[in-house]
């Protein structure tokens, strides 16, 4: 028999999440599965829980909740040996992952993955000692996302942050920051760095349309300081999914670069503070297998 395992984190997003456990148990024992079911109670639960996973060979690992509890999941399958098969039930607010790799967001059509997903293999990028699978981004957005409270987060989702974001850029917070990719060093004034693995950023979908989570790239985005006309062409740019088009963008595609800003800032990784600069990023391609639809 294979064996499961499902990791429910009960407090993501709207708290639905034991109506969807018995389904999930049902799919999987329909499906020749063995399975054990854990709950998270706290930061760090779910990735201990997968560690765990890993060590005792399973070979699917459900997990039910946003993507913070996906975050602290993947962090504990990318460094070892024997890696199940990943499956996310989207329960966040944002669920940005799901997105990403076409995972349905409405979990009971997630659910049915079990039964008649695909796999996937995806990029998994590396920052320091962290590891992630979206965005890392340096500057504005990063700085708004600490400014975000809950139930600003639970009323008005992405766009809290986008708000909290727009604010900063008017304050024209810009800092120098040197790119180093292979060589090569490119100094600059910045109001924003963005790493991108995937086409997904605040819960939109296409928006970084060079960006395919399996073809082994970062799309690394430099947004130069900008007047407010060119802040709103910006954000038009960005939503048309060409921001690399805008003259106050520099844009990279790389596998490997160092981040290096002035004074020392906190980057924002896959949503959460992450780590400080210098930003040493490279790309682990098709790292981690997660299932998906047709
Ligand atoms: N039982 C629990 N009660 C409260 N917090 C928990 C519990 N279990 C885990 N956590 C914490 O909740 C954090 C955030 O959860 P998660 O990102 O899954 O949901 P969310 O915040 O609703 O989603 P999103 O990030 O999309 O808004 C986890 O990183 C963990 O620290």
């Amino acid at each position: 028999m294979k064996k499961a395992l499902i990791i429910i984190n009960p407090s993501s997003g709207t708290e639905e999440s034991m109506k969807y456990k018995e389904m999930a148990e049902d799919l999987l024992t329909k499906n020749d599965y063995q399975f054990e079911v854990l709950l998270t109670e706290k930061e760090n639960d779910a990735k201990r829980y997968a560690e765990d996973a890993c060590a005792e060979e399973i070979d699917l690992l459900v997990v039910m909740g946003g993507d913070g509890t996906i975050n602290e999941v993947i962090n504990a399958l990318v460094t070892r040996e024997n890696r199940p098969v990943l499956h996310v039930v989207p329960l966040g607010t944002v669920n940005n992952f799901a997105r990403a790799v076409d995972i349905p967001l409405r979990p009971q059509a997630a659910l049915q993955l079990i039964e008649n997903g695909v796999m996937k293999n995806v990029d998994v990028g590396k920052v320091n000692q962290q590891y992630f699978v979206n965005l890392v981004n340096v500057g504005a957005i990063a700085e708004a996302t600490y400014h975000v409270t809950t139930e600003q987060k639970s009323k008005l989702g992405s766009l809290a942050y986008l708000l909290e974001g727009l604010k900063k850029f008017r304050e024209k917070d810009v800092f120098r920051v040197a790119i180093e990719t292979g060589g090569d060093k490119v100094e600059l004034e910045a109001m924003l760095v963005l790493v991108a693995v995937t086409d997904t950023f605040a819960s939109w979908k296409n928006l970084i349309k060079e960006a395919e989570i399996d073809d082994g790239y970062f799309h690394v985005f430099v947004i130069k300081q900008l007047t407010n006309f060119e802040g709103v062409a910006m954000l038009t740019k960005l939503m048309s999914g060409s921001l690399k088009e805008q003259e106050q963008v520099e844009y990279f595609k790389v596998k490997e670069l160092t981040i290096t800003t002035e004074e020392t800032k906190i980057a924002n990784v896959d949503g959460d503070e992450g780590t400080a600069t210098p930003l040493h990023l490279s790309i682990l391609p098709k790292h981690l297998r997660v299932l998906t639809q047709n």
